[in-house]
């Protein structure tokens, strides 16, 4: 048995050991506050004999769950894996599954992503005529998600709210929202938190077994957990009190999505008699490291005070690098991870975190362009594409027919005749009948169809009926494919002219099945529902598969609980990091501290900071100076470099009218440095591509076989419209990315 107390300072031991009664265990960044929870999570099964079943552990990712729990079966064993553990969204959606008949859900309901309920929102406001000019959609779907994330239901919420001359509208809409994921079998994200804490409500005996059902409850990263999130906790424990928390108020970084910091800083006066250990001693971080981070964080009033030491080197300087351009800061952390490579490190040895997704562009080129491998978590997701989504609707319907926003989605897709008259007439039909969209299908002549478009509903129909009685027989990922054929979504770009997108297209498609089938292989028995909830409930981070020797880019935001060896956090100017917005308010200039905090102490060895005199934001240069954070690391931490006299010559570029010079350069070499006072040089335009060079003398042309130096040989899909000339390739080893044509080889 491996030793469950070895390697553990005296409070992390005691920390495992303290099972019973509530416990927060508060510390700072890499202190051991994961490893903690996964010991204690062993010592439970092994030393007390828990049921692994009546653990429940909580995690802000399924990533992060998922590594727990193979932590825990290396440590003891496959039953290991039978403790319950999750986000707060997948432990909920599991619950529901089973309960949520009790508030007139079936077991099949939908959950909904943000861009379906913003879907759903967009349809409500236009068919509720709602045109005012300060309300939008988007704006709709926060008011809606703040309303929830504080347990405010749509007949309470105009007695709270500030009255504000939209107030009614607003809540009419929430009102109307809620009733037609009702009726849609469906609920959002926030659903999923709320809806247990209403069958508890009503139902208390649902409550008394679900506290039953549990002897201990383990909450990692519980700063970050909101109002809703913190009511579950409390009612689930409140017989055994058998909680277990670990945060930091330090590492808040998700206020702005409604997560409640009071949570943590109240947690003694919540929950009865807690313990509570400190932990202090870090051990992810060089000495220099930590000490800017505590710098930095103290600045924070609202804040609990700790201190955090480290038996380690001081290591090396932070370095704070000063690059002209975004273009050139990509340049140079491209070379740094070059030299560093070249020194031994590896590529997933490096993190590049960034406040802004968009600012993975530049980065992204710069690594391309010296072939080095990367992984950018978030960003455009798969499963937001629209081919993915569309088939994913398509199986939404399969399960749960009276998902409106699926069907719309589907129901003309690929073109069936089915237009948006006879759309219209349908929800028309369904609404006064007080029917869903699809009992409504059923009448298409009550409805006040066309015989034409009568018969196109009816052979709609019975195509759906006919696959939703295939359903019960077939695999999940033979159902998938099956879908896929008879629906004729895939033959839509089979057919059509090879040479553009629809490759691409159907290569996603079979990526889809392939998906199906690596899902069926790791979960006996899965279904589709099974499927599809999984789907919905992936993060960024989940969607990273960290077995590939890469840089990883990725958010602040994402690389919570994270560590790498050399982190660069790129974009830290005034502006962009701290977000100009959040300047105005204390409270979320603290939140953009933290997050810089956080940034800082997923560092174990280095720590490279970069910013830019001027950077292309919205078209624009922008002049920028550093970070404030960044002058409140003390001096004998920090290196700076490429902080030069050039700022005389700065003044001569901006508004010069050539913002777009370094545009047509990017990925290439750096631009032409002119000297100052020079005229500016003509502006290379998009089409000025007869001076750019390509790997070989010929063309290459969309079919081509080309060759690449990363990623191998592989076929060109498109042409890609860009600055530069740019392909879309399909590599013989499965992956699809956009390429620069320099880059590429022709290969006979
Ligand atoms: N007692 C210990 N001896 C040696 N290494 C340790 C010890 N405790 C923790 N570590 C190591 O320190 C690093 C940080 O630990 P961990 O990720 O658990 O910290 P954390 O407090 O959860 O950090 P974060 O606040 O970033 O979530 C890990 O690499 C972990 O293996
Ligand atoms: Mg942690």
């Amino acid at each position: 048995m491996t030793h469950l107390l070895d390697n553990l300072n005296p409070r992390q031991r005691e920390a495992v050991l303290t099972t019973d009664g509530p416990l927060l265990i508060f510390a700072g960044a890499g202190s051991g506050k994961t490893r903690v929870l996964v010991r204690k999570i062993a010592y439970l099964l092994e030393q007390k004999k828990t049921v692994p079943e009546r653990i429940l552990a909580v995690t802000f990712t399924n990533k992060a769950a998922g590594e727990m729990r193979e932590r825990l079966i290396h440590m003891l064993g496959p039953e290991a894996a039978r403790v319950s553990m999750g986000t707060f969204h997948s432990i909920n959606a599991r619950f529901l599954r089973k309960e949520a008949h009790r508030l007139g859900y079936t077991r099949d309901f939908t959950i909904y992503d943000a861009a379906d309920s913003l879907q759903l929102i967009r349809d409500l406001m236009h068919s509720m005529a709602v045109n005012a000019v300060s309300l939008t959609a988007n704006g709709m779907k926060y008011f809606i998600s703040d309303c929830k994330q504080q347990m405010i239901l749509p007949d309470q919420a105009l007695k709270v709210m500030r009255s504000d001359f939209l107030a009614e509208k607003k809540v009419a809409i929430y009102k109307a929202y809620q009733q037609q994921l009702k009726t849609n079998n469906a609920m959002d994200f926030d659903d999923l938190l709320i809806m247990p804490l209403l069958i508890f409500e009503k139902f208390p005996e649902v409550l008394t077994l679900m506290q039953y059902r549990y002897d201990y409850i383990l909450v990692d990263e519980y700063q970050d957990t909101n109002r809703v999130q913190f009511l579950f906790l409390k009612a689930l424990s409140e017989k055994h009190h058998n909680i277990c928390v670990v945060g930091d108020d330090d590492q808040s970084i998700y206020g702005w999505r409604g997560a409640d910091i009071r949570n943590i800083l109240d947690f003694e006066e919540t929950f009865p008699n807690p313990t509570i250990i400190k932990l202090e001693q870090n051990y992810r971080s060089t000495a220099t490291i930590l000490k800017a981070a505590s710098a930095v964080v103290k600045k924070n009033r609202n804040r609990k005070d700790k201190t955090l030491w480290t038996e380690s080197d001081k290591g090396e300087k932070i370095i704070l690098h000063q690059a002209e351009t975004d273009h050139d800061e990509a340049e140079y952390i491209a070379n740094t991870i070059r030299e560093n490579h070249f020194r031994g490190f590896r590529y997933r040895d490096h993190a590049i975190l960034y406040r802004t997704n968009a600012q993975s562009r530049q980065l992204e080129e710069a690594l391309l362009n010296r072939q080095i491998r990367y992984i950018i978590v978030g960003g455009t997701r798969f499963y937001d594409r629209k081919e993915i989504k569309d088939i994913m609707a398509y199986l939404r319907v399969l399960v749960n027919p009276s998902d409106a926003v699926s069907l719309k989605r589907i129901i003309n897709n690929p073109t069936r005749g089915i237009g948006k008259t006879s759309l219209e007439r349908l929800e028309d039909f369904a609404e006064e009948t007080h029917r869903t969209l699809w009992e409504a299908l059923q009448y298409p002549e009550e409805a006040g169809l066309g015989s034409a478009a009568r018969h196109r509903v009816k052979s709609f129909l019975s195509m759906m009926v006919h696959l939703r009685s295939r359903l019960e027989t077939l695999t999940l990922t033979d159902a998938v494919k099956e879908v896929l054929r008879v629906s004729g979504y895939q033959s839509q770009y089979e057919t059509d002219d090879k040479n553009n997108e629809n490759e691409d297209r159907l290569e996603n498609l079979e990526e889809f099945v392939n998906s199906a089938g690596e899902f069926e292989q790791n979960n006996e028995g899965a279904t589709l529902e099974d499927f599809l909830q999984e789907l919905s409930l992936l993060t960024d981070v989940d969607q990273w598969e960290d077995a590939a020797d890469a840089v990883v880019l990725m958010t602040l935001h994402s690389a919570k609980g994270l560590e790498f060896p050399i982190v660069f956090i790129s974009g830290l100017e005034d502006g962009l990091f701290p977000l100009e917005r959040a300047k105005e308010k204390e409270e979320e200039l603290e939140e953009e501290r933290r997050l810089f905090y956080v940034g800082i102490t997923r560092a174990m060895k280095h720590c490279v900071l970069t910013c830019v005199r001027r950077r292309l934001r919205y078209g624009q240069w922008m002049p920028s100076i550093a970070s404030p954070f960044t002058q409140e690391i003390p001096p004998d931490c920090l290196e700076k470099t490429g902080f030069e006299k050039q700022k005389s010559r700065d003044r001569f570029l901006f508004g010069l009218g050539e913002r777009d010079i370094e545009r047509s350069f990017v990925g290439g070499s750096s631009p032409p440095k002119r000297k100052s006072g020079s005229t500016p040089s003509r502006k290379k335009t998009a089409n000025d591509s007869s001076t750019l060079p390509l790997a070989s003398s010929r063309r290459i042309r969309v079919g081509d076989t080309v060759n690449h130096k990363v990623y191998g040989r592989g076929k060109v899909l498109t042409s890609v419209p860009s600055s530069q000339p740019a392909f879309r390739v399909a590599f013989q080893g499965g992956v699809v990315k956009t390429i620069a044509a320099k880059f590429l080889q022709f290969s006979e």
